[in-house]
């Protein structure tokens, strides 16, 4: 099969969370079992260049129709590490992609609306014909309806979209503007409610509304995520429309790229080793020690990686710090924060704490230093409001950092509780699982780690092992998804 995905993000050339992450590794295990793979991805001025291999003009003078007129943009074209991308970049006043940042700009839904129009008119002039098309998140979620609506008329009648949503909280909502820009001219046919119309705002167009309704084939990224999406207030208005469209809506598990994301193999630790010699995490623990100045003591270190963001449960992140401290663990912390007021916020903790020989806050996004995080920690604490799948709890199992989490969306169907789990015997256990969002429950899971760390060193020992034989790599997520293309295509 031919397939391209279209997505803003890809790691590790545009990462800002895990849609980078997916969008790669999912590409790579597809072309290990034998397909062609396309990315297609905004140029941003601000995307690390140095993880793209021999970028070479595609294709120049891409008109593509905007509002009354058109934008000329230059497409070029290389490898990141190992996976074909090409990159648009649009040559106007808008300045859509050379801003610094990939989002966050008032103008979001107009540049990412841009990018789906720009994507399909390459895909159309170079007479490009995908089997499927896979799109991401709201920032897509318009390209399945400008395919279906005009590009189809155009010599696309065979394309087919599967349309993936890694987080409802974001879904693109504009006004009727994006329309006109985009060739939607018709503004009373979308405007309905089972067209764009957002459910919430008569008066807006919802991207995502318009990815769910128009593609073939609709997935979130883990199935309690599928599930919580429909029936609870996760799905952030959208769970109508999903029921509508219930026959082709499901839940794929995220998998993690175990080539990058491997402690045997992973390039930025210094010491490798795997389940069966778990000494040399220690060396890793002594070194994530002295890159940040923690004091090198009998103590377990706790860590969080991740966006500071309320859909994390950052009051539970911040509390898990002081608790983990009280009770004599060591706590890392490594995310950015967009929204200013908790990025103050934690900056006001890491003044607080940066004297404090247990503790290290480190407030940006630092793929490197990640990796020797969750090598270098014994846990991970992933409290999160509702949490699509989460990657963080997988990267750690593989690590042998136990994750404690909120049982929420893709962490009930990745992480079983040592003490609690019902339905997996003690030997198959991977971690402390709790559900409410006050402090006591995660002070309960945090209590109950540490304790095992440093009551019963081999119960912890063989905890961690146990997660480091999970296999949550894209080898069973890659034969679901090609289950899902082939589906589609024979639609
Ligand atoms: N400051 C920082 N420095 C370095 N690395 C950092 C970092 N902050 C985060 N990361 C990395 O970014 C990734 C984050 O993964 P998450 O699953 O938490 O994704 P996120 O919530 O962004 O995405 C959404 O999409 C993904 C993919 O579908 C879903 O798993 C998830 O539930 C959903 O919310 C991990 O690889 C992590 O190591």
């Amino acid at each position: 099969m031919y397939i391209v995905q279209i997505a803003s993000e890809c790691a590790p050339v545009i990462k800002a969370g895990g849609l980078g992450d997916v969008v790669y590794g999912l590409s790579r295990e597809l072309e290990i079992r034998g397909h062609g793979v396309e990315i297609i991805l905004p140029k941003y001025d601000c995307m690390r260049y140095d993880h793209i291999w021999g970028l070479h003009d595609a294709y120049r003078d891409l008109m593509v129709p905007w509002f009354d007129g058109a934008i000329r943009c230059n497409v070029e074209c290389g490898w990141v590490h190992g996976r074909l991308c090409f990159f648009i970049e649009p040559l106007s006043d808008d300045n859509f992609f050379n801003r610094g940042c990939y989002y966050g700009c008032l103008d979001d839904h107009l540049r990412f609306a841009f990018f789906s129009k720009a994507a399909l008119e390459f895909l159309l002039v170079t007479n490009k014909r995908p089997d499927v098309i896979h799109c991401h998140d709201w920032q897509t979620g318009l390209l399945p309806v400008m395919l279906f609506e005009i590009y189809k008329y155009h010599g696309m009648a065979n394309q087919r979209v599967s349309y993936t949503i890694h987080n409802f909280k974001h879904q693109g909502v504009a006004g009727a503007n994006v329309l006109w820009a985009t060739g939607l001219n018709n503004e009373p046919y979308y405007f309905t409610e089972d067209r764009l119309m957002d459910n919430k705002h008569s008066t807006a167009i919802n991207f995502m509304k318009g990815g769910i309704v128009y593609s073939n084939f609709v997935n979130t990224v883990s199935p309690h995520h599928a599930w919580e999406a429909r029936f609870t207030e996760v799905g952030c208005g959208l769970g109508k429309t999903l029921y509508d469209h219930q026959h082709k809506f499901g839940g794929v598990l995220n998998g993690i790229d175990y080539e990058v994301w491997n402690p045997v193999v992973d390039r930025y630790i210094p010491y490798h080793y795997s389940s069966d010699d778990l000494k040399s995490k220690t060396l890793n623990k002594k070194a994530l020690r002295e890159r940040l100045w923690l004091k090198d003591c009998d103590k377990p270190i706790i860590c969080y990686i991740g966006r500071l963001d309320d859909q994390k449960g950052v009051h539970l992140v911040h509390h898990a710090i002081y608790y983990a401290l009280d009770k004599k663990a060591q706590f890392v912390l490594l995310g950015a924060a967009t929204e200013p007021g908790i990025n103050s916020w934690f900056s006001h903790e890491k003044d607080h704490l940066d004297s404090n020989p247990d503790c290290h806050i480190e407030l940006g996004f630092n793929e490197e230093l990640s990796h020797l995080i969750y090598a270098g920690a014994e846990m991970i604490v992933v409290p999160s409001n509702y949490e699509p799948c989460g990657l963080t709890q997988m990267i750690g199992l593989k690590y042998g950092t136990v994750p404690i989490v909120r049982g929420v969306g893709g962490l009930v169907n990745t992480v079983f509780d040592w003490d609690y789990e019902q339905n997996k015997p003690q030997e198959e256990r991977n971690g402390f699982v709790f559900y409410q969002t006050d402090n006591v429950a995660i002070e309960s899971a945090i209590d109950r780690a540490i304790d095992l760390w440093y009551k019963s060193p081999k119960l912890f020992r063989q905890l961690m092992i146990q997660g480091m034989e999970y296999d949550y790599s894209w080898n069973h997520p890659g034969a679901q998804y090609v289950g899902i293309y082939d589906h589609i295509r024979h639609k």
